[in-house]
């Protein structure tokens, strides 16, 4: 069986995909331009310099107004194009920048990107969606596409995942809050107060992110404004800003169990348990998951991405593919290029790198001492460990009736929560679109942490039937658990190792994203936008506020907005970023 990413979408499915995209002034380009002199002309009339190019095409796109010397004809460059690198892309878009984003796949969207196979549409990871609600100021998804004019519809999930936990403990988290906390306090009577005790200091966080404009925290007219407005939510921010779920579930909740749950609550959004996970972190997903709910996007999460791309485009920015970033061009210690596999350069004002922290600094800056911002980071994060995934197309009658969309299955011993292949994600998208899928076939996709250690250094032959082992040993277990008859329902199977995720995500030994290495003092350590290096920004998961498509969403809206001010597109203080940016980079320090 083949790897599950190793044989993209066809070029002529992805060409088509993005037939709506522009592909004029178009020129054969040297391997060596410098792309300068800003066409105000072009600003208005939010024409593409350089050509979104097809994907089956061979020939290279490249710009107008080719001059020496002047301003560079970017006001931002993009190295990648995950939800957080398009995020940012796009609203800097919106504030009439010139962005070009670079992505080395063939189509945008990295973990939130898909692929199709004998007549499925697989979601490659993220499936479980934050954030695209049409309610209050934390919709960060619906709010990203609404920014470049598109909607997507959206079927909303009766239940976030269904948890099947040791001792046969199995709790649905229900949409509506009330029918939760039912169904929780039915399994653990004597922690009622504990329980709305513990989710009830969620709510406040939530609320209070809730009743903010998010926007960049490294930006001080912005925040003190919000301090002025929303004193009481703000302070109530700062004082869970350093603190974590679990210390504050202990001093609700007595029953090992229920805090054993939590621990599961809080493991599937942060890969750590919940003393490792920052409170903030937890309250946004233990809450919006009642407030807007979890909604699945029509045709798959794929669309996301697309229709992000597509957004960015009309405003008048670009997206090449196929454009593997090799090296950031720094000129006397300031960022203002990259350098592509092929050799191309594209220069712009400033960098903004969706690639992780650690492949930015380590791989697209191999070379240059590694900042002291950076060393802290790494002292404080450590890379999670990859996973192993299964997209498998199923007989429908395997499921029965009424089988929930997203499940998570760890079986017999709590301690093997955070074990490798210890604990099961499955989502079944189809049972909510069934378009998904051919009629009669429904989705499974399963995936499991694992690491790249284990899959490293093998022969082809030996690779392949550890693949098979693995996934045979992981599908037995749901079929134990959950479904019987499974492993002879299968009709379509693809599995992807750490290795996959490495090759196709471009991340770090496959990393599923940023875990602190002990235990963090909330959200105080991670970093935000700016980085040590003038006119460098990151954006994405190794960012504030960390792993998950609505976090690197904000990570997105966060950067665009820092790099704004910075190029001279929203207000910005010199006095109060000096002082706020330094406070901030004092905080860090002490987590
Ligand atoms: N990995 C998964 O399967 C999975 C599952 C669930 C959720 N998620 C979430 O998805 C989020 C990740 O989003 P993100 O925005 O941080 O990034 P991302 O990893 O999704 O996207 C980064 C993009 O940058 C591209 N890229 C990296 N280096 C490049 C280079 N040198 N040149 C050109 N392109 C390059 C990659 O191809 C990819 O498309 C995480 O928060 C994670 O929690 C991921
Ligand atoms: C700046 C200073 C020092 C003080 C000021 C105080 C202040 C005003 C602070 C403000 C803070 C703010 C605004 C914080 C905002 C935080 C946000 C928006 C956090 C969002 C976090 C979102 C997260 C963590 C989402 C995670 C989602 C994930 C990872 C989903 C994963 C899903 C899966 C892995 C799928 C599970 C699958 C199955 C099948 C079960």
């Amino acid at each position: 069986m083949n790897l599950c990413l190793q044989n993209p979408v066809k070029f002529g499915d992805c060409s088509s995909l993005f037939s709506g995209l522009k592909t004029s002034n178009f020129k054969l380009g040297s391997s060596k331009l410098r792309f300068q002199g800003r066409d105000l002309e072009n600003r208005k009339k939010k024409k593409p310099l350089v050509s979104v190019r097809s994907v089956s095409s061979s020939v290279v796109g490249t710009v107008e107004g080719i001059s020496s010397g002047g301003d560079s004809v970017y006001d931002a460059i993009v190295i990648g194009s995950g939800i957080g690198g398009l995020v940012a892309a796009t609203q800097l878009a919106v504030k009439e920048a010139r962005v070009l984003v670079l992505e080395k796949y063939v189509i945008p969207g990295g973990s939130s990107g898909y692929y199709e196979r004998d007549g499925y549409t697989f979601d490659v990871g993220s499936s479980v969606m934050f954030g695209f609600s049409d309610k209050g100021n934390l919709n960060l998804i619906t709010q990203a596409l609404k920014a470049v004019g598109r909607k997507m519809e959206v079927i909303p999930d009766p239940t976030t995942v269904h948890f099947h936990l040791p001792n046969n403990l199995s709790v649905q988290i229900h949409r509506e809050y009330d029918d939760f906390v039912t169904e929780l306090t039915s399994k653990f009577p004597h922690e009622k107060e504990g329980i709305l005790g513990f989710y009830g200091d969620c709510w406040k966080i939530f609320n209070s992110l809730n009743s903010l404009e998010l926007k960049s925290l490294e930006e001080p007219l912005y925040l003190f404004g919000q301090f002025f407005q929303k004193p009481l939510e703000c302070l109530t921010l700062a004082y869970y800003l350093p603190q974590n779920a679990g210390d504050i579930a202990r001093k609700y909740i007595k029953d090992p169990q229920l805090l054993s749950f939590i621990d599961a609550e809080c493991f599937i959004v942060s890969t750590v348990n919940a003393l490792q996970t920052p409170m903030i972190n937890a309250s946004m997903v233990l809450c919006d998951r009642h407030y807007g709910g979890i909604n699945y996007p029509v045709g798959g999460v794929g669309g996301i991405a697309k229709s992000l791309a597509e957004g960015l485009v009309d405003q008048g920015s670009e997206i090449l593919y196929k454009a593997n970033v090799k090296s950031i061009i720094l000129d006397d210690g300031k960022a203002v290029g990259v350098r592509l596999s092929d050799g191309r350069e594209f220069f712009a004002k400033t960098i903004i790198s969706n690639a992780t922290r650690w492949d930015t600094f380590g791989k697209l800056l191999k070379g240059e001492k590694l900042p002291k911002e950076e060393e802290n980071f790494q002292k404080v994060y450590v890379k999670a460990p990859s996973f192993l995934s299964i997209h498998m197309g199923v007989k429908a009658e395997v499921l029965p009736p009424d089988t929930d969309c997203h499940h998570f299955v760890l079986e017999d011993d709590w301690k093997n929560l955070e074990e490798p292949y210890g604990s099961i994600f499955l989502s079944i998208p189809t049972i909510l679109d069934p378009s998904l899928a051919p009629n009669g076939r429904h989705i499974l996709h399963i995936f499991t942490t694992s690491s790249i250690e284990d899959w490293e250094g093998l022969p082809p032959k030996e690779y392949e039937a550890k693949k098979e082992d693995v996934a045979a040993g992981i599908i037995q277990r749901l079929e134990q658990k959950l479904f019987p008859g499974l492993s002879s329902s299968i009709t379509f199977k693809e599995v992807g190792t750490p290795k996959t995720h490495r090759r196709y995500l471009a991340r770090d030994k496959g990393t599923y994203g940023p875990m602190p290495r002990g235990t963090p003092k909330g959200l105080l350590g991670m970093p935000f936008n700016t980085t040590a290096i003038d006119g460098l920004y990151c954006v994405g998961d190794s960012c504030f506020p960390g792993q998950g498509v609505i976090a690197v969403a904000f990570s997105g809206v966060m950067c665009a907005h820092r790099v704004a001010a910075d190029i001279g597109l929203e207000k910005k203080s010199r006095v109060l970023d000096f002082g706020l940016l330094g406070l901030l980079g004092w905080l860090r320090t002490l987590a």
